[in-house]
């Protein structure tokens, strides 16, 4: 089987894409798994795939971590995978809207960048007092269309992300499908840089743009800083999530807004 893919990156967290829409490619975990690996692939965080609408969107949005295993939703993934179903379309599109496993996405194009229309956040709890690697930390929590611990820090470069990320990830308090471990410091108000460990790739990346919006909201609960809020992300971008809040602790209209690049593309014969 030979693939043709597109090399992608949204802010330094980075994707294999796959045009699908005629379902003839059937790819097991493992061959994902092997496409992410970074010695023995193409590596990449996760693979994303376009295929057919089912539910009324224009197309449907397949995300699949480094590990092989399928997740509900991307958001760094989601600006890419509308940038590429647009390069699919000649660059024609202004908007698309696309099915997810969270649910309904839509994307808005202004040159490179992209804006997407995340899927409404829930479960959102503050406080939790949490035993970590042998600290005890203050840990909130939000699905932004995957799930989110928060923890604010002051010494965000001190932080063992590795360690506090994983403690995180498998805490009895997130299982049994476990968290991404976000952590975040306050730069000023409505400003805030976070570093993510992400479930699935099982390590720090670079951004997580589901933990970006996730922070932001938190940011937003404990200080009540107006909407946008602008992230820096361990790559070194600077995005701005935007929310609506319509009810304490309910949200509505929250976007994400940043960059969605090209980087270059291949194929690989399996
Ligand atoms: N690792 C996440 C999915 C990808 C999230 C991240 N790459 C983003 O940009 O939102 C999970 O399994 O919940």
């Amino acid at each position: 089987m030979t693939l043709n893919f597109w090399k992608m990156n949204g802010a330094g967290n980075d994707f294999v894409m796959l045009d699908n829409r005629d379902l003839s490619l059937v790819l097991s975990g493992e061959v994902i798994a092997r496409l992410c690996d970074r010695h023995r692939g193409i590596g990449a965080d996760g693979l994303l795939c376009v295929e057919p609408a089912r539910e009324g969107g224009d197309f449907r949005m397949r995300y699949y971590n480094a590990d092989g295993g399928e997740a509900e939703m991307c958001g760094n993934g989601a600006r890419c995978f509308g940038r590429f179903v647009n390069r699919l379309h000649e660059d024609g599109l202004t908007r698309v809207r696309f099915e997810t496993l969270a649910g309904m996405i839509s994307a808005e194009f202004e040159g490179d960048q992209v804006r997407i229309n995340m899927s409404a956040p829930h479960g959102l709890t503050l406080g939790a007092v949490l035993p970590v690697g042998g600290e005890v930390l203050t840990v909130h929590s939000v699905n932004t269309g995957v799930p989110h611990a928060v923890v604010f820090v002051e010494d965000l470069e001190g932080v063992p992300v590795r360690e506090w990320g994983a403690g995180l990830r498998y805490h009895e308090a997130f299982q049994p499908r476990g968290t991404n471990a976000n952590f975040a410091k306050v730069v000023a108000p409505g400003s805030i840089a976070i570093r993510t460990y992400e479930r699935g790739v099982e390590d720090e990346t670079l951004a997580c743009g589901t933990g970006m919006v996730a922070c932001a909201l938190i940011h937003h609960e404990l200080t009540g800083a107006a909407s946008p809020v602008s992230v820096l992300v361990k790559g070194g971008d600077t995005l701005r999530v935007g929310f609506t809040e319509v009810a304490p602790h309910e949200y509505s209209d929250v976007t994400l807004f940043g960059p969605a690049d090209f980087v270059f593309q291949g194929s690989v014969t399996l």
